[in-house]
């Protein structure tokens, strides 16, 4: 059963044609130009307004004004145009979340271009580009599994060996998560990167999100919750996580949104390493399979 707003809007234009009259372009209920968006806004809380301000927007809708001329100038001799598609009701009030979208993406290229002042040598930091390469492979996913995996093999206590094998585990699951969304996303690395990275892979040419920054905020959260650290080295952790993520936008290769949501991605990770933790009692297969080797 059709919702009373659908019912209005899905009503032909010309079914009411005594209420346009006060409200023709130009007039003060339209507002003229694109004021009609903001007005359309308040339509929606002013009951009684939705016919008026649905005949409006369709009225101004690019679609609409492709084909047939605005209401007014419309005589009465002419058939009225007819009821909107679906989709362009759908999509009568696109703007304000579309403004917002593409502001926030505006000020995220601005913002990334302005902070990226080690993209290149020639950069106005670039004599700290090589101090941000060195952080870059501090948070690279090869040192981080084959110093698991080293530590693994050396580590001869049973719960030594779950935290490790836990932590190889959400090494695993990032990589895999992070190539996901890049590939899904394919957002191009911003154009003032250089790419020079030490060993990627075929989705590393996206940036959305930041593999870097999802690792920092993983791995860090793993340490401060399974290794006993004095609060000076905690401290450290966080600060080498933070850092990194800024570092990702200096050098360049990231937008600040890219680092951003990497953060939140590689703090949920951890909370889903901890949700399916693997231990002897419900993965005694791999901790066999571990210790025969
Ligand atoms: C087991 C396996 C598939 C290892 C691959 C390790 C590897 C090459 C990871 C790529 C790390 C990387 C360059 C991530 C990109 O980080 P962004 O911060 O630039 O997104």
């Amino acid at each position: 059963m059709p919702s009373p707003r659908r019912s209005v809007e899905g009503r032909p234009l010309g079914a009411s044609a005594s209420s346009s009259s006060s409200s023709s372009p130009g007039s003060p209920a339209h507002g003229g130009g694109g004021r009609f968006e903001f007005q359309s806004l308040l339509s929606s809380r002013a009951p009684g307004a939705d016919l008026t301000c649905a005949r409006l927007r369709a009225s101004e809708s690019p679609v609409h004004r492709r084909g047939s001329f605005p209401l007014a100038a419309a005589g009465p001799s002419q058939a009225p145009p007819p009821p909107l598609p679906e989709e362009d009701r759908m999509d009568l009030n696109p703007s304000f979340l579309g403004i917002a979208l593409r502001s926030l993406l505006a000020i995220d290229l601005w913002l990334s271009k302005k902070l990226g002042v080690c993209a290149g040598e020639s950069s106005s930091w670039g004599s700290v580009r090589p101090l941000m390469k060195l952080l870059e492979i501090s948070g690279h996913g090869i040192p981080w599994l084959l110093g698991t995996l080293y530590c693994l093999s050396r580590s001869d206590s049973w719960a030594g060996r779950e935290v490790l094998m836990n932590l190889l585990f959400a090494l695993l699951l990032d990589l895999l998560l992070v190539a996901l969304i890049k590939g899904l996303v394919r957002r191009r690395r911003p154009a003032h990167n250089q790419m020079d990275m030490f060993v990627t892979l075929s989705v590393d040419k996206y940036s959305f999100p930041s593999g870097h920054a999802t690792r920092a905020a993983l791995v860090s959260r793993f340490i401060l919750n399974h290794l006993v650290l004095a609060i000076p080295l905690r401290v450290l952790v966080v600060l080498w996580a933070l850092v990194l993520g800024l570092s990702r936008v200096m050098l360049g290769r990231h937008n600040v949104t890219d680092v951003a949501f990497g953060f939140f991605l590689g703090y949920m990770q951890y909370s889903i390493v901890d949700y399916c933790w693997l231990s002897p009692h419900n993965a005694p297969v791999l901790f066999v399979l571990w210790n025969q080797q």
